[in-house]
């Protein structure tokens, strides 16, 4: 799914005003129908519902909304705000169909003696602010739409609109806001005021997720965001072009490349897995299993020699090749060819380790995974990432990412970071998190949508190297390798999540369930 800049909103707009065609107040009517739906569908209707409408589209939008609500029985407290007296088109015309609804109070701005102005227990009640502004008051109890601003937000919100914002914020009500949390812009909000943004319990959003959705600092405005779709036309989805996604399962379902049914062990490929050290044995048996259950038709561990016992125990289909020393890697000789190396699991920064890891990286000619340890012991030699084999994988965390290339002080500033580096040295970067962002050479961004907050556990990372090398083994490339990994990792957590619990899985649970999640993305195919 491609994610468009709110700035092309109006362009994606038009072209399918004109080309379903359908009126523009037709299409308010689509997004506004999905919005209700979705409230009715999680709110019941004796809830008492404020709505908080701007002037422009969004503002139309919640009052559609809010026509709707009212037909279906809820009592609704509704506020427009037009203080320059001026609304959109759209957004008038939803203000007159709003008056056309019987028994529904309207009042042009709050009269002064309403001071104590309390939810409308007989009938809805319609207040258009031009000046003065009494705020209703907001239980815990209350539901709140927040339909102030969204993709027309021009600059951040302040004065009265940041006070409006504040006192929402303040309130126990639950709130849902319409395509953006009112205040947020869609991509960058480095320059934003934070406490003059809609904190939501819940973001309905149109069409396609926005790019600040991906952005854990935004999480606090977005809450829990749900896209709804409200029938932008395809080919202006098609025709405009992006270099942001989200990646659906059934395009993850559609990476998967068929077995032969002649197959053989060997053409399924070798895996080498250089990872491990006193200590930290497990990582390198996480990786193994996860390559093994990933497809790779082999798998070998370099190792330090203590942990041979350790890996034939527990991942007893491994090879093992054991190092000169007990403790850590101290040579690497690569004396047959693999089909896919990864370096990084539990490996330790030992100085033998790093000297033995820059050499192979001197003799390394095909794309390679490096993680963990490999990164840490990469960003003591920066230099040495230039000569990395063209498509060789990163897989870095955020502290990782920015002990390789500098500190970063939001994600959007890590993001662009992240691209601009995987365009200068020709590399596929795995920013790891919720919504891991994979980023090609090209400078494309694919993120994840699926995982869930119980893989911030410990080994999981170890899991994903070694299902994105078991992929390469099997002959993928490496851009599909990576993103097929990161998708089919998140859906193996999410399965386990749900047969357990967040709280209880561990990265052994994410292994156990990559059988169901093929299983799952096969099902997507059919
Ligand atoms: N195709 C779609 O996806 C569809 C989108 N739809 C809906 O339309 C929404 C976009 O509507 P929109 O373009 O009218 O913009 P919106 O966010 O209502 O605000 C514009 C108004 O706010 C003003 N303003 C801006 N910043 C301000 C500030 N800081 N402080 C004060 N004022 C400020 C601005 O003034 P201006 O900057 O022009 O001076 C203008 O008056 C979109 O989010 C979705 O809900 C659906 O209906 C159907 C299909
Ligand atoms: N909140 C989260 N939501 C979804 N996935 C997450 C979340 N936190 C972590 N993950 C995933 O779990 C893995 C953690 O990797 P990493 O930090 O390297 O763990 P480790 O080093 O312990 O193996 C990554 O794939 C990451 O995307
Ligand atoms: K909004």
């Amino acid at each position: 799914m491609k994610i468009f800049f709110t700035n092309e909103t109006k362009k994606l707009d038009r072209f399918t005003i004109e080309n379903e065609p359908i009126k523009s107040i037709d299409l308010m009517e689509r997004a506004a129908s999905s919005v209700t739906f979705e409230i009715i569908s999680r709110w019941k209707r004796n809830t008492p519902v404020v709505v908080f409408a701007g002037p422009g589209n969004n503002g139309g939008d919640a009052l559609a909304v809010s026509r709707m609500l009212i037909e279906e029985g809820y009592t609704l407290d509704i506020y427009l705000f037009n203080p320059l007296q001026k609304l959109s088109q759209d957004c008038l015309k939803n203000r007159d169909r709003l008056q056309t609804i019987e028994g529904l109070k309207f009042s042009k701005s709050v009269k002064p003696s309403d001071s104590t102005n309390t939810f409308p227990h007989n009938g809805s009640h319609f207040t258009e602010i031009t000046n003065e502004f009494i705020p209703p008051t907001l239980t815990k109890g209350t539901l709140v739409i927040d339909g102030l601003f969204g993709s027309g937000l021009s600059k951040p919100l302040s004065g009265g609109f940041g006070s409006v914002v504040q006192y929402i914020n303040s309130s126990d009500a639950t709130v849902v806001s319409i395509d953006l949390p009112s205040g947020l812009f869609g991509e960058n909000n480095t320059e934003n005021i934070p406490r003059n943004i809609v904190q939501a319990d819940l973001t309905i959003t149109f069409q396609y997720p926005k790019l600040a959705f991906m952005f854990a600092e935004n999480e606090q405005f977005t809450g829990e965001w749900k896209i709804v779709d409200i029938g932008i036309h395809p080919d202006i989805i098609e025709q405009t072009e992006t270099k942001y996604y989200y990646i659906e399962p059934d395009e993850a379902a559609r990476m998967i490349m068929k077995r032969s049914r002649f197959v053989s062990k060997h053409n399924v490929g070798h895996t080498l897995l250089i990872a491990g050290s006193k200590g930290m044995m497990g990582a390198a048996v996480l990786a193994a299993k996860a390559a093994l259950h990933t497809g790779a038709g082999l798998v070998s561990v370099l190792s330090a020699a203590c942990g041979e016992k350790i890996l034939q125990t527990s991942v007893p289909e491994a090879l093992f090749i054991a190092d000169e020393q007990d403790s850590h890697i101290s040579d690497i000789v690569l004396n047959r060819s693999y089909s896919a190396i990864a370096v990084g699991p539990g490996l330790g920064r030992h100085e033998e380790t790093a000297r033995a890891f820059y050499k192979l990286l001197g003799q390394i000619k095909r794309p390679i995974v490096l993680d963990a340890d490999a990164l840490n012991l990469l960003a003591g030699h920066t230099e040495l990432i230039e000569n990395l084999p063209k498509n060789t994988i990163l897989t870095p965390h955020h502290l990782e990412f920015d002990r390789l290339f500098g500190k970063n002080d939001t994600s959007y500033e890590r993001l662009n970071k992240a691209r601009e580096m995987a365009i200068r040295y020709h590399i596929i970067i795995v920013l790891k998190g919720a919504n891991t962002a994979i980023i090609t050479p090209k400078g494309d961004v694919l993120f994840n949508s699926s995982g869930n907050a119980g893989m911030a556990t410990a080994g999981s990372g170890d899991t994903l190297t070694g299902m994105i090398t078991g992929l390469l083994a099997q002959g993928y490339h490496p851009i599909p390798a990576a993103i097929l990994g990161v998708f089919l990792h998140g859906m193996a957590g999410d399965l386990a999540a749900e047969k357990d619990s967040q709280e209880y899985i561990t990265a052994r649970d994410i292994i156990s369930q990559i059988g169901q999640a093929y299983k799952k993305l096969h099902n997507y195919r059919v």
